[in-house]
């Protein structure tokens, strides 16, 4: 897959990152402290990852910043992203199981180098439910990128 990858800050889980999904065979857009020369601030090189999501240029993305918090918010921020700020595993099978996340929002503070492996795993194993109440509130969401749009 074609994977945007963001972070404000060059913090060694970032770059373990980029080599994980190097490692899983995906290709890998960076931004912000990713990429030489790039806006390295975290509201604008976490709108361009999930821009590139939004756009078709990449088919996920994960946004990083030293809470994940402001990475998550602004990713949020850009119609068609669905960006879930995942801790732990259970929570990025949730977010691709029952939210239909296509972004993956990481924290550089609390994520150690195992724990990464452990979430990216989750998240790449997990599929979309098809559950008819599932679909429901992902379509909810999807509903409220549109009335937002429209305002
Ligand atoms: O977590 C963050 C935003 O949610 C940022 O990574 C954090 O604000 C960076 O701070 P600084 O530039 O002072 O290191």
């Amino acid at each position: 897959m074609r994977i945007a990858v963001s972070s404000d800050l060059d913090e060694p889980v970032a770059r373990l990152l980029v080599e994980e999904l190097r490692r899983r065979g995906h290709e890998v857009l960076p931004h912000g402290a990713l990429r030489p020369g790039a806006d390295p601030q975290w509201a604008p090189c976490s709108e361009q990852a999930a821009r590139d999501v939004a756009d078709g240029r990449a088919d996920q993305a994960v946004v990083c910043c030293w809470t994940g918090t402001g990475a998550s918010i602004a990713a949020n921020k850009v119609p068609g992203v669905r960006a879930a700020l995942c801790a732990d595993a259970y929570t990025a099978d949730g977010a691709r199981r029952w939210n239909d996340a296509n972004v993956l929002a990481l924290s550089l503070r609390l994520t150690s180098g195992p724990l990464l492996t452990e979430i990216l795993d989750a998240w790449f194993a997990g599929t979309p439910s098809e559950d008819p109440e599932d679909r429901g509130n992902v379509t909810h969401v999807e509903r409220l990128d549109r009335s937002r749009a429209a305002h």
